[in-house]
C-alpha cells in the first residue's frame, strides 16, 4: 500500500487544495501549516500555470496573484522545503504537464521524493499519455493520481486498474469551482464501478463547498476534495485568515466524520 493510500485508512479524508504562492510565500507556508494542524489528511498544492483548462475563475484569478508575487516551480518546491522544517502532512501537487515537462521529468520527481510530495494530479495528462512521466513517477514513488469524470465511460475500469494513492473522481463536468447541485447517485454507481477494480481509494472533488454537501459526499467516497471555497477565504485576505480557515477545515472535516 501506497503512503498516500494508508492515509485513507479508517478515515474519510479531508483534501483541501491552494495555489502556491497565494497570495505570497509566507502566507502559502502559514496556510498549509494551519490546515494540517487544524484536520487536513492531505493537502493538495496547485503549481500555478499560464493555460489552466480546466479551471475556473476562482482558481485562475488566484494563479494571477501567484504568478504576481513571482511564483515559479523552483519556489513552489521551496514552499514545501519550509513547511516540512514543521510538518509531515502528506501534499499531492496539483500541476499541468508542462511544468513537470519543462522541469525535466527525472529533476522534477526526485525533488518530489526529496520533500515527500507523495503524489501528483495532472488534470491533461491522460493515462494513454503518462508514458515518459510515468517512468520516473514510479522511480521516485510518487503516485499519479488518475481523474475520473463524468465523460470518463468505458475507460473507467481500465483507468482504476492503474491507479495508485487514489483515484480523483471528479463530480461534475466543466471548471472548478463552487455548485449547489451535485449528482449523488450517479457519482455512486461511478464509485461501485471503481470498487469493482480496485481496493484504491477514492477521493470526489469539484464543485464542493458546504459541511453538508461533504457529509452526503463522505457516505460514498474515501475521500473530499474542496478547492475554490479554499482558495476564496485566502483571496478575501481578511486579517484573521488563520482562524477562518481553521473554522472552516474543523467544520468540513467534522461533517465527514460522522460518516454513516
Ligand atoms: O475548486 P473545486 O471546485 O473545489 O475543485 C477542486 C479543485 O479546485 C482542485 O482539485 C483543482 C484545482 N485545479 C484543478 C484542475 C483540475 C482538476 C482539479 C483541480
Amino acid at each position: 500500500m501506497s503512503k498516500l493510500e494508508e492515509v485513507f485508512q479508517n478515515k474519510t479524508a479531508f483534501i483541501p487544495f491552494l495555489v502556491a504562492d497565494d497570495p505570497d510565500f509566507e502566507t502559502t507556508v502559514q496556510n498549509i501549516l494551519t490546515l494540517a494542524e487544524n484536520g487536513a489528511d492531505i493537502v493538495e498544492l496547485g503549481i500555478p500555470f499560464s493555460d489552466p483548462v480546466a479551471d475556473g475563475p476562482v482558481i485562475q484569478a488566484a494563479d494571477l496573484k501567484a504568478f504576481k508575487a513571482g511564483v515559479n516551480t523552483n519556489r513552489v518546491f521551496e514552499i514545501v522545503e519550509e513547511v516540512r522544517k514543521t510538518s509531515d502532512v502528506p501534499i499531492v501537487f496539483l500541476t499541468y504537464l508542462n511544468i513537470p515537462f519543462k522541469y525535466g521529468y527525472d529533476k522534477f520527481c526526485q525533488r518530489c521524493q526529496k520533500l515527500n510530495v507523495s503524489g501528483l494530479v495532472i488534470p491533461d495528462c491522460p493515462l494513454e499519455e503518462q508514458g515518459e512521466i510515468r517512468t520516473f513517477a514510479d522511480k521516485y514513488d510518487v503516485d499519479l493520481i488518475p481523474l475520473i469524470a463524468p465523460t470518463s465511460g468505458d475507460r473507467i475500469e481500465k483507468i482504476a486498474a492503474n491507479a495508485k494513492g487514489f483515484i480523483y473522481v471528479v463530480s461534475s463536468l466543466g471548471v472548478t469551482g463552487v455548485r449547489d447541485d451535485l449528482a449523488v447517485q450517479q457519482l455512486n454507481d461511478t464509485i461501485q464501478r471503481i470498487r469493482k477494480v480496485t481496493d484504491v481509494p477514492v477521493a470526489i472533488g469539484f464543485g464542493i463547498h458546504s459541511p453538508e454537501q461533504a457529509e452526503k459526499l463522505a457516505t460514498i467516497a474515501d475521500g473530499i476534495i474542496i478547492g475554490s471555497a479554499v482558495v476564496k477565504i485566502v483571496d478575501a485576505g481578511h486579517e484573521d485568515l488563520q482562524n477562518e480557515l481553521t473554522d472552516y477545515v474543523k467544520n468540513i472535516k467534522e461533517a465527514i466524520s460522522v460518516k454513516a
